[in-house]
């Protein structure tokens, strides 16, 4: 127990395996080096390593009894083992706070990344450090006398915004990872809502769907939703914290500026209390909190193999291993600044503790970041349907409700305030514009694959399956909806006809009707999503290849091929008969999907009839996207179902609330 680490004693400076050699003793560590650079309150752009502060917190009342390890000087903070009191350890930080420093000397080491992600860096400080060392205190702190980093940096935020900018937002989110699960903590108590999904935009930021964002123009909104997600927030009392967190807890700030050159600076400001490592024996965890416990304590690994393979310069990085490790994934190793505060507790019975704390601490200092400014390019006149949609959004004209804009949130205003002459109704719906362009130019790849294979698909399959796509496409369209509406989670269309691909493959290989199965391959390779596996869009180029060289793979043999048609029968079967059953169920579902039929031609009817006005009258459709279907249909003639509603640069989000919003019609 007592080596589990190598020691290095005084002098020669700790970090046990950490790469590159350790500055000496009294030297700034590599974060401090490569700081010095421009002034903090313009963006930062270049290589940075993540800086690294420690925090010993002061005794407790009830440790009065007990002995210190651990004592700071300086930059340099040390420890001694209190089984072998030779044993003195040192470590020097680009800043160490000692229990007499306040909160207002911490923040004022944290203020100038706050500033830089004013002038557009995205950035993340995060607390790190064991249970009860501290690192609630320091991010939130108490808000009457002694508050913490967040009540600090929204201040100074709301103090600094639109300077030298004709617009500028500022909007939070909280959220925290419980058990691996992602709550919005605005929305209401954790555990009575449904989890949420990250996903990873087509810019390579990592966001939450769905969570709550709202605008704040004032220390008194802040308080509020902060005091809510506080209070929403899981925390219970273990032996070494009577109030301790059982999550990690994560604010978002999203920033967003107008400059007077029509240039944006969009950034995004994480404020993070990570939950603390946890030796069971010790908190006196049982049942749920020992299951908090084995969750806390498995995502802190994966951070620590996350920074071992960036130290040692891996070709993967484990982010994907954990929910904590993907949201760090900008500011570890990514394009964001990283500020860590490692939060020690000054008793000997925490020495082991410490002991990794530093250690890791020291590791992360290592961990470098190509640090990028996000600025957006004043936006250019629209100039097809998409852009006229995303003007739309823009302009806060009748587009939909943008995902982000306090989505679920029953806690804050959804409107957003400008704090010059005319802020952009949805300043921060950068990435959600961006995902709406993607989704709707798949969209429209989608039905064009779509109409080239109600064409060709009697000569493709050379038999009279033909007609059965159109059928198909409109089951799954149905079903897709019928989902939505029961509020189950939605299967892309996209990822269904992939699958449906994939499956016709198979059956071409089976026949031998190997030109078919290229094409039926490539298809699914079109349809592939930004969340596909590599691996598995590795594998199908791979089976491709092998078709058209004649070459053999092991997945496009016969047998491979009649095995999965085989598996996926089972499932096929029980789908179908998931849909029969929504149809031969109740009277009432019976009647429900008549109605939907009704009004997806009603729908269909009045679109094709051309008439502006008729087309307006339908519910979620405005002026503008009114013009894109007359003049989609101009170009592509009649709409034959719902879905075809995309060639007008209609998600299939949007598609599926006009059905919806229609329904009485
Ligand atoms: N700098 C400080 N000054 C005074 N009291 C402090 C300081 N830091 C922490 N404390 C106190 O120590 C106790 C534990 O701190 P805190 O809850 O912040 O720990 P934690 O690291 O967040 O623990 P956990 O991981 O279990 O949530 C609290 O009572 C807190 O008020």
């Amino acid at each position: 127990m007592m080596s589990k680490a190598r020691r290095v004693p005084v002098g020669e400076q700790a970090a046990a395996s950490a790469p590159p050699p350790p500055a000496a003793s009294g030297q700034q560590a590599p974060g401090a080096q490569l700081a010095a650079a421009a002034p903090a309150s313009a963006a930062f752009v270049g290589k940075q390593a993540v800086k690294v502060v420690i925090r010993v917190r002061p005794s407790l009342p009830h440790e009065a009894d007990t002995e210190a390890c651990i004592s700071t000087t300086g930059n340099q903070v040390a420890i001694v083992n209190p089984r072998n009191i030779t044993e003195r350890l040192a470590y020097t930080f680009d800043r160490v706070f000692g229990e007499a420093d306040s909160q207002e000397s911490v923040f004022a080491e944290v203020q100038p990344v706050v500033l830089r992600a004013l002038a557009g860096n995205n950035a993340t400080i995060f607390a790190y450090g064991q249970t009860g060392s501290g690192k609630t205190h320091t991010i939130n702190g108490t808000a009457s006398d002694s508050p913490g980093i967040i009540p600090r940096t929204v201040k100074c935020l709301l103090s600094h915004v639109g300077e030298n900018a004709l617009t500028a937002s500022i909007a939070v989110s909280y959220l925290e990872i419980y058990n691996e699960k992602i709550f919005d903590l605005l929305a209401g108590e954790p555990k009575s809502l449904p989890n949420l999904d990250l996903r990873e935009t087509a810019s390579k930021s990592i966001v939450v769907s769905g969570l709550s964002n709202v605008v704040i123009t004032s220390l008194g909104e802040f308080e509020k939703l902060h005091e809510t997600a506080l209070k929403n927030r899981s925390t219970a009392a273990t032996n070494l914290n009577e109030a301790s967190s059982r999550s990690h807890f994560i604010m978002q700030l999203s920033i967003s500026n107008v400059l007077e050159n029509g240039k944006t600076l969009s950034s995004k400001l994480h404020i993070i209390d990570l939950a603390g490592s946890e030796d069971n024996k010790r908190t006196g965890n049982v049942g749920a909190r020992m299951v908090e416990s084995g969750a806390i304590n498995k995502s802190l690994f994966v951070l620590g193999q996350v920074v071992e393979a960036l130290n040692k310069g891996h070709p993967r990085i484990p982010y994907r291993d954990s929910k904590i490790t993907r949201f760090l994934q900008d500011s570890l190793g990514g394009g964001a600044l990283g500020l860590m505060i490692a939060c020690c507790a000054p008793g000997q019975q925490h020495y082991w503790d410490t002991y990794n704390t530093l250690n890791f601490a020291t590791k992360s200092s290592f961990v470098k970041n190509v640090v990028v400014k996000h600025e957006i390019a004043a936006p250019k006149p629209p100039q097809s349907a998409i852009a006229a949609l995303l003007g739309d959004y823009m302009l806060g004209g009748s587009g939909s409700s943008a995902a982000g804009t306090a989505s679920g949130s029953s806690s804050g205003s959804s409107a957003p305030h400008g704090f010059g002459a005319a802020a952009f109704a949805h300043p921060f719906d950068l990435d959600e514009i961006v995902r709406q362009q993607v989704e709707a130019q798949l969209n429209e790849r989608v039905a064009s694959i779509r109409r080239e294979m109600m064409s060709a698909a009697g000569a493709l399959r050379g038999n009279s399956r033909g007609p059965v796509d159109s059928k198909a496409s409109r089951t799954e369209t149905g079903a897709e909806v019928s989902a939505l509406k029961s509020g189950a989670k939605r299967v892309p269309l996209s990822t269904e006809w992939r699958e449906s691909m994939l499956r016709e493959a198979d059956e071409a290989i089976v026949d031998g009707r190997t030109k078919d199965a290229i094409t039926f391959l490539k298809r699914a390779l079109v349809l592939e999503r930004a969340d596909t596996p590599l691996s598995e869009h590795a594998e199908l180029v791979a089976r491709i290849a092998a078709l058209e060289s004649g070459a053999a793979h092991p997945s496009n043999s016969v047998a491979s091929a009649k095995g999965r048609l085989k598996a996926s029968a089972a499932p096929q079967a029980a789908t179908a008969a998931s849909y029969g059953a929504d149809a031969a169920g109740s009277d009432a579902d019976v009647a429900l999907a008549q109605l939907k039929k009704q009004t997806e031609a009603d729908i269909i009817s009045v679109i094709n009839s051309g008439d502006l006005k008729a087309i307006m009258r339908l519910k979620q459709i405005g002026k503008k996207r009114a013009e894109a279907l007359v003049a989609a249909l101009a170009v592509h003639g009649e709409y034959a179902t719902l879905a075809d509603l995309a060639r007008a640069g209609l998600s299939m989000t949007l598609i599926s609330n006009i059905l919806q919003s229609n329904l009485k019609l």
